[in-house]
């Protein structure tokens, strides 16, 4: 089924939660991820407080001292799973991009208690914790799309074992067209669950190749796409699109992504069930961490990534 005959060209799909188990809305979100990649979900189940604390807490980080902030350095940094850094991959990137971030992978609530900033911590573990509902419906709702109907422990653990949110801040940018806040890229997530800020400047690429489309801001939304690990593992039956951040001259923008992952040591492939009908494999088995460092190893490059799994 074609999309772009009922959401006009420009717009990505923007699906209400309140009846997700509807077989209606349950099937948007299936057609969304085919055909999009993107969508926004309006009337999920986290609070908007939540939202809004995050939006603060990202804020009061980003404004600490840069001799604060560097603590969280890799060079500074007590643990890989807390960064705080500029650009993405600088020593790989021709021109740096024009953000700052704070990554915090998640481990168990004593380690977040002991190495992440107390300005933020408790911000991000409740808007983590508050996203796990809208999360497993919506891993439900794709897996029920690919005939997968039972999500077991070893399944959900397969999908989302591993949790990172980044909190982003893009600086307003005194040459905006010379640079960009981020690159073109996949995710390498099952999915992603992005909360934005009312300023915009996140385009993803549409359907036709060449085109690109803003992601409008949408007050208490949040911006659901599909990484590469869930495009592997439905055998490509959901896309992980190319987005990219702009820069901007007049304002600062913050986005808050949480990347819902499998573990780095799991192995991930087309899901058994779907490769069982006679359907032929497209991508190989790789391992989640050996896929993560591909993706870190180079500068952002569109959805060159997700060669490293192709058969
Ligand atoms: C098993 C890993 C993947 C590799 O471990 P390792 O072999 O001991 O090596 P390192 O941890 O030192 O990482 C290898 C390289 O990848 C880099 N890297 C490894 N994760 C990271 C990291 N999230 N950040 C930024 N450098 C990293 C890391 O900086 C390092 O670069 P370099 O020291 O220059 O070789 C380990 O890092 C690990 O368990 N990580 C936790 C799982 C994890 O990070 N999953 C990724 C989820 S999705 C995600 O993070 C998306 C991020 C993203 C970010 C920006 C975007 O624009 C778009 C997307
Ligand atoms: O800031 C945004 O809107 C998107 C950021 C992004 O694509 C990422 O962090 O992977
Ligand atoms: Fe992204």
């Amino acid at each position: 089924m074609c999309m772009t005959n009922i959401v006009p060209q420009g717009s990505i799909p923007i699906i209400d939660m309140s009846n997700w188990e509807d077989l209606k809305v349950a099937k948007s979100i299936c057609d969304a991820a085919s055909e999009w990649g993107f969508f926004q979900i309006v009337n999920h189940d986290v609070p908007v407080e939540v939202l809004e604390n995050i939006k603060d807490a990202t804020y009061n980080f980003f404004r600490l001292p840069a001799e604060v902030k560097n603590k969280y350095s890799k060079e500074h940094s007590s643990s890989n799973n807390v960064r705080f850094g500029t650009s993405f991959t600088p020593q790989a990137e021709k021109a740096l991009e024009w953000k700052d971030y704070l990554s915090l992978f998640y481990v168990s609530k004593e380690e977040a208690s002991a190495l992440w900033p107390s300005v933020c911590r408790e911000q991000v573990l409740d808007y983590m914790k508050k996203s796990e509902v809208v999360i497993k419906q919506l891993l439900q709702v794709l897996m029920k799309g690919l005939n997968v109907n039972e999500v077991d422990e070893a399944k959900e653990s397969l999908l989302m074992g591993s949790m990172r949110t980044n909190l982003n801040y893009y600086p307003k940018c005194p040459n905006p067209e010379l640079t960009v806040g981020v690159g073109r890229h996949s995710d390498v997530s099952t999915l992603t669950i992005l909360l934005q800020d009312e300023i915009g400047g996140l385009f993803i690429r549409g359907n036709e190749g060449d085109d690109w489309i803003h992601v409008p801001p949408i007050k208490g939304s949040l911006v659901i796409n599909v990484g590469d690990a869930l495009q592997i593992m439905s055998n490509g039956r959901y896309r992980s699109v190319e987005h990219r951040v702009v820069a901007n001259g007049s304002k600062n923008r913050i986005s808050v992504p949480i990347f819902v992952n499998p573990r780095p040591v799991d192995m991930i492939e087309p899901l058994p069930e779907l490769v069982a009908n006679s359907e032929k494999p497209i991508y190989k088995q790789v391992l989640y961490s050996d896929y993560i460092k591909h993706f870190f190893r180079k500068a952002h490059d569109g959805k060159k990534t997700i060669e490293f799994a192709e058969l």
